[in-house]
């Protein structure tokens, strides 16, 4: 058994790998960090869990686990890391502390890098393109829901070459905002949607554009610190009424000649032997990945206009989160990456 602890235990990252870490063979659950309900029990945050353990500090996640989960707002685990790593400890980190070089994420994140040495250590945490490097990952900077989506949508595309840049829509429910999300009022988010950070200025553009620039440099699979190739992406991210799910439509910049029967040919091949993606012949849906560790794919030629089209649902507190990073802990560990993660969803 692994000794695990969560730190950022009440916020719904951190309650998210609670529910799924519960179920997982290898790992006993040791600490669970939150300021707000420190010593308090588990219930004072969470009722849908069992109600075992309570609320700890910091310190005392640091001390008693062998893995340590970050899922704290940005600009805090570029604090922590490097304590844990000191004492021997391995970390996965749900933010976006070393998902990019330190100069990139400080003029996307507005926050100075703390330790831009580790970057150079960390291995990007989406286990579909980089499950080769994962095994001996000291540092795993585990990505978001919306870069997972649409990393996931192009990437056959780029890794066959063939993408050149795109133009994409993204969708999601107002968890994707984190527990005390601004804006997120139930009386203006109800019956409403808009779009926000439009105009080619939301954080995970370069995220997404360094994933498949990757892909298109080095095929698959990918070395985080490997040569990237260039492209451009629009992305247009929207607010939506709703709990959970990420939706992207992408409109894919490719180059050569595409149909649909190509399409098909590519995108299962591509993800044939993947037990979290699934190539769909009906459109993906949010709520048919509700709740699972899925990521539901459908590439769309459109003959009329001879665009190339994708579509790509997943719940963005599992895939996008707490699932992909307890995917990347099994990997870490050598263990089944399926262990303790739902293929299946909720539905209705
Ligand atoms: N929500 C989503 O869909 C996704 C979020 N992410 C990323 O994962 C990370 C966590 O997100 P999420 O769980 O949604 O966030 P929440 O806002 O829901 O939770 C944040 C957690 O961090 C703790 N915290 C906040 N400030 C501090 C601090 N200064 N020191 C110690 N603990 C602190 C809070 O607990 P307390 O105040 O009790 O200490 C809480 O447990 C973020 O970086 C986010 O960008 C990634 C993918 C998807
Ligand atoms: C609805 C909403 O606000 N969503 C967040 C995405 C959260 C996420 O994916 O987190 P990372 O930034 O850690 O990847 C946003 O647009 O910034």
């Amino acid at each position: 058994m692994v000794r695990v602890g969560i730190i950022g235990a009440s916020g719904y990252g951190g309650g998210e790998l609670i529910r799924l870490l519960k179920a997982h063979p290898g790992v006993e659950l040791v600490g669970f960090s939150s300021r707000k309900h420190e010593g308090k029990p588990l219930s004072a945050a969470w009722p849908q869990l069992w109600d075992e353990g309570r609320f700890g500090t910091l310190e005392e996640v640091l001390e008693q686990a062998e893995v340590i989960f970050l899922a704290l707002p940005n600009g805090l685990a570029m604090e922590l890391a490097p304590k844990a790593l000191e004492e021997g400890k391995r970390v996965i980190d749900l933010s976006g502390d070393f998902r990019l070089p330190p100069e990139v994420y400080e003029s996307w994140y507005g926050i100075p890098h703390k330790s831009p040495e580790l970057y150079r250590e960390a291995v990007y945490g989406l286990p579909e393109l980089h499950r080769g490097e994962l095994g001996g990952a000291r540092l795993v900077a585990n990505p978001g829901c919306y870069v997972t989506a649409t990393t996931l949508a192009l990437a056959p595309l780029a890794a066959e070459g063939a993408l050149r840049g795109a133009f994409a829509v993204g969708l999601s429910g107002v968890s994707g905002a984190g527990r005390e999300g601004e804006g997120t009022f139930f009386a203006e988010v109800n019956e409403n949607l808009k779009p926000y950070k439009v105009g080619g200025v939301h954080r995970h553009i370069p995220e997404m554009e360094r994933n498949l620039g990757r892909l298109l440099a080095q095929g698959r699979p990918v070395r985080t610190h490997g040569p990237i190739g260039e492209v451009r992406l629009s992305f247009v991210p929207h607010l939506v009424p709703m709990t959970r799910g990420i939706l992207v439509t992408v409109e894919a910049v490719v180059e050569g000649n595409w149909d649909q029967k190509a399409l098909d040919e590519l995108y299962r091949d591509f993800y044939a032997q993947e037990p979290f993606v699934r190539i769909t012949d009906a459109l993906p849906e949010t709520k048919g990945t509700y709740a699972s560790n899925r990521v539901d794919v459908k590439p769309l030629y459109e003959a009329r206009t001879g665009r190339v089209m994708v579509f790509a649902a997943l719940d963005n507190l599992v895939k996008g989160m707490a699932g992909q990073a307890v995917q990347n802990l099994n990997l870490m560990l050598g263990l089944p990456e399926e262990t303790a993660l739902p293929k299946e969803g909720l539905w209705p």
